[in-house]
């Protein structure tokens, strides 16, 4: 399928992140560009995977600017200027993020939560209001836009918490391991909400990690593999990128899951295993 690579959205160069001095994540280096195809709007889906305790988590936190990374630099276009050629540091706010536990508000409603998430927007009320409606509509909530977090499923849960993220950042959106803990049907909405999300804008970038392999081969354009490096035939302790997948060159992106995925989550969990 053909695409071109235009803007860099997404610039990662030589970050580490220690908690104290435990070093966490290490030479962590990668490049994410803005992929344009002809006759579609596609934003970049892109994908972290490793096992336990590698540092994805550490990863997005840096990612969104939540905590400062030791060394190294995240830069992301800065969308406010023209085209978005400028890039700017990753500041906190610019990132959306979607935690675990898709956290809201325990005392607002979908609807309050929504309008409060719209709160910096040049919006007139009715504006708001519209928008807000025709989100919750569009992403099967409308039923229950009265309802507090308590009252909701995990699968309405989280897509609130999406929209929210979506009305309240830019183009970038991390989701730390989306589809844990949602049934069949939900896991399908939210793949839906990742399809949504990207055919609104082509700058749109979704970073999301998983352990379901076959969720990162089916969904991702992209698909790094967080691990611990062997050095000198030893495994260091902190975790850096040890394998990409740019599913795009594969000639396997935007493509129904085929037995080209089906190689790449073996090879995706070949490297897992030896970091
Ligand atoms: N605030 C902190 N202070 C000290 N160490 C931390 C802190 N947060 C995380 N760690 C450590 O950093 C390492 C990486 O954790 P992280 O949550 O980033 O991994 P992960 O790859 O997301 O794991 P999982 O897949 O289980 O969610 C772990 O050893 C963890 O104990």
């Amino acid at each position: 399928m053909s695409y071109s690579k235009e803007n860099t959205l997404l610039y990662v160069e030589n970050l580490s992140v220690a908690y104290g001095d435990k070093v966490i994540i290490k030479d962590i280096n990668f490049v994410e560009n803005d992929i344009v195809r002809e006759g579609s709007t596609t934003g970049q889906v892109i994908c972290f995977v490793g096992r336990s305790g590698r540092g994805k988590s550490t990863l997005f936190r840096a990612l969104t600017g939540l905590v400062k990374p030791t060394t190294g630099k995240i830069l992301i276009a800065d969308t406010l200027t023209e085209g978005g050629n400028d890039a700017k540091e990753v500041c906190e706010g610019d990132v959306g993020f979607v935690d675990q536990k898709y956290t809201l508000f325990r005392n607002k409603t979908v609807y309050e939560a929504l309008t409060f998430a719209l709160r910096k927007q040049k919006l007139s009320k009715e504006e708001k209001h519209e928008k807000i409606i025709s989100y919750l509509e569009e992403w099967g909530l409308e039923k229950v836009k009265d309802q507090y977090p308590n009252e909701l499923s995990g699968g309405q849960r989280q897509r609130t918490a999406i929209i929210e993220q979506i009305f309240c950042s830019g183009h970038y959106m991390v989701l730390d391991e989306p589809f844990s803990g949602l049934d069949v049907g939900n896991i399908e909405d939210a793949k839906k909400a990742f399809n949504m999300i990207s055919s609104l804008h082509s700058f749109n970038t979704i970073i999301y990690s998983t352990h379901d392999i076959e969720l990162a081969a089916e969904l991702a354009d992209s698909i790094y593999v967080i691990g611990y490096p062997t050095i000198d035939g030893e495994h260091a302790n902190y975790g850096t990128i040890v394998k990409h997948f740019d599913m795009k060159e594969l000639g396997l992106a935007w493509k129904e899951f085929g037995l080209g995925h089906i190689e790449v989550v073996k090879q995706i969990k070949a490297a897992m295993l030896a970091s």
